[in-house]
């Protein structure tokens, strides 16, 4: 269980300033991608910051040389006017200098922040293409991916901000410093002693923040996901039927109110260190604004002294509390930072052949595909979902996997296809084994419609020419595919034909059937004209009986000297396969065409009478 925020003030010192250090880990790399969007813009604003730190000292020193011009001209100094308004033309040169780089400033962080933002959402995306199937399973890495991708324009610029205002301020304090040392030294000493307090008063109560932050950072996504459930499309049935609205925004409430009274608190906290310290620097400004007073008084320093001294012994405190805010915001953006690189790092490449040069069955025609002994256990999983698993399958042949609910059979899909590796044992592709192909090449060998595939949002063509990139513009290829996935009359019957766009995301888009945009993931399938195997997992799920009738003797027409594997309940459809493997709790029970396992009077033939015997009733 995570320790409530108010435990985070007993943290021991020393264990506090290590989260601190590792969390300005993450500076480096930061501006290493900053310096990486845009050179020239990142040298810019280095030298525009630097320019905007010395600016302010160099005003308040020109005020005081107009005030003391002033007072020495009031005591009848001759000829001091001009020089006076000399001094105020420069002030003037100055504060003008100071707009435009307090403008020029903005204007690089915009560019900037355009620059650094696409640089990392294109390396988030880039490193997306590189996670696995076992990644995006992992609620870990899924998390950590959609963290990074949501702040991914807004903290890393945060930080590097952060970080320039520090050193702008720190730049500035040091200008002033050596201002107020020649006035007064002592009341340096008075401004830093006077700052400590909230230096560590800040520290603490960022801390707190960010720990409260990284702490409900789950929750958090809890309550977006509650906030999904009641404004997404696809969840409006379910939430109306079942009369989820009312619980469901109570858990919103719920989780929110908690949220408001941990950041109430913090707030308070906030509010009460705020008031103290604020007493502290006011009785601070004002010991040292009496002692001066009464040295101008006495004749001891000029009223232009007075005057800077006022200004930035004021201006010095707002630089520091500038400094203060600035490390508070660090925190946070840090931690964001060290979520974005781990997601970065996360270790790819188990897909990378085990052998060089990679081996490559022929091509061209099907090769057989052997599973020996294969098990395999989902990452983090103690039950096996397969265990033992033998299976043969010859150029040509047609295999039927049926099995309950979580029998294995789409996992055993996810491993040939090497999206998974076997926990135990081997998978030969034409005698090779799949980790010793490169994964593109076996990949390439397969047409594919899985359970779950994807409705593009996409126009007819792409939705179908997707299953075969090169192709994506060969449209007499595309008419094939979707004559042989039963397409083609849904296609005729759309207004733009294979022009219209699909989907409801987008406007004129075209909603379907379940069963229709399955026909266009069978299309997709069949534009690898060249596949060696075809696997449909579940393909006739949505489409109807006639329509299924006519996909499977169209595929069995294709599949000819293809392998073919068909994952279904129905066994209309399985009956149809060379072999059928039975599979119960991830074993293979029972094997052999439909005949010989009706023969057998297994589970099969149990399974096929209970189905039939529900279709005559
Ligand atoms: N990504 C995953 N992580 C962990 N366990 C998983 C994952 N996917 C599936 N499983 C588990 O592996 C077992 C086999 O699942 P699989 O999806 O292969 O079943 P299936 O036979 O295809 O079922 P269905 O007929 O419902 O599609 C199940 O016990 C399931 O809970």
């Amino acid at each position: 269980m995570r320790p409530p925020v108010s435990e985070s003030s007993s943290l021991p010192l020393k264990a506090r300033l290590k989260n601190v250090g590792s969390l300005f880990k993450q500076l480096p790399g930061t501006f290493h991608l900053f310096w990486r969007a845009s050179p020239g813009l990142a040298v810019l604003l280095g030298g525009l910051t630097l320019v905007g730190a010395v600016l302010p000292a160099a005003i308040a020193y020109v005020g005081k040389l107009i005030v003391d011009g002033v007072v020495a001209a009031q005591k009848g100094g001759e000829g001091l006017q001009p020089q006076v308004l000399k001094w105020v033309g420069v002030e003037f040169g100055l504060m003008l200098g100071s707009t435009l780089v307090d403008r020029s400033l903005a204007l690089t962080r915009e560019l900037l922040r355009a620059n650094l933002g696409n640089l990392l959402n294109e390396r988030i995306l880039q490193k997306a293409l590189q996670l696995e199937l076992r990644h995006f399973e992992d609620s870990d890495t899924y998390d950590k991916m959609q963290n990074a991708r949501r702040e991914a324009n807004s903290r890393p610029l945060s930080l590097v901000m952060q970080a320039f205002s520090i050193a702008r301020n720190t730049v500035t304090l040091s200008t002033y410093a050596v201002l107020l040392v020649s006035l007064s030294p002592w009341s340096v000493g008075v401004l830093v002693l006077a700052s400590i307090p909230a230096f560590i008063a800040e520290a603490r109560l960022a801390a707190a923040g960010f720990r409260l932050y990284s702490w409900r950072a789950p929750e958090g996504r809890k309550l977006n996901y509650l906030e999904w459930v009641l404004t997404r499309d696809n969840h409006v049935k379910e939430v109306k039927l079942f009369g989820l609205g009312p619980l469901v925004l109570g858990r919103y409430r719920t989780l929110f109110q908690k949220f408001f009274q941990e950041d109430r608190a913090l707030a308070l906290r906030r509010m009460g260190w705020g008031v103290g310290l604020g007493v502290l620097s006011l009785g601070a400004f004002y010991g040292c604004y009496a002692f001066v007073a009464g040295r101008a008084a006495s004749g001891g320093i000029t009223v232009g002294d007075m005057v800077l001294y006022l200004s930035v012994f004021r201006q010095g405190q707002a630089a520091f509390q500038g400094i203060l805010t600035s490390i508070g915001s660090m925190y946070e953006d840090a931690l964001f930072m060290s979520n974005l690189f781990a997601y970065l790092d996360i270790p790819t490449g188990a897909e990378v052949p085990r052998v060089l040069p990679a081996k490559s069955p022929p091509r061209g025609r099907a090769n057989a595909i052997e599973l020996k002994d294969v098990s395999f256990r989902y990452p983090g999983k103690e039950a096996w979902a397969l265990r033992g698993v033998n299976l043969t399958l010859r150029p040509g042949q047609k295999l039927a996997l049926v099995g309950e609910n979580g029998a294995g059979k789409s996992t055993l899909v996810k491993l040939l296809l090497r999206l998974y590796e076997p926990t135990e044992g081997r998978i030969l592709y034409g005698g090779v084994d799949i980790r010793d192909m490169e994964v593109e090449d076996l990949r390439s060998r397969f047409g594919a419609v899985f359970q779950d595939f994807v409705r593009y949002q996409f126009n007819v063509a792409e939705n179908i020419g997707l299953g075969h990139v090169q192709a994506l513009e060969d449209r007499g290829r595309i008419a094939r595919a979707a004559d042989l996935g039963g397409a083609s009359p849904v296609i005729s019957a759309l207004p733009q034909q294979y022009d219209t766009m699909l989907g409801g995301w987008f406007e004129k888009g075209q909603e379907l059937s379940a069963g229709q945009w399955q026909k266009l993931a069978v299309a997709r399938a069949f534009m690898r004209e060249d596949a060696e195997v075809l696997i449909l997992d579940e393909p006739t799920a949505s489409i109807d009986a006639e329509a299924e009738h006519a996909l499977f003797e169209r595929f069995q027409a294709l599949a000819a000297d293809r392998i073919a594997i068909v994952i279904s309940h129905r066994f209309s459809t399985v009956r149809m396969a060379d072999q059928i493997a039975v599979l119960h709790n991830g074993q293979v029970e029972e094997l052999g065409s439909h005949d010989a396992l009706m023969a057998k009077d297994g589970r099969y033939a149990h399974l096929f009478h209970l189905q039939a015997r529900g279709y005559r009733d």
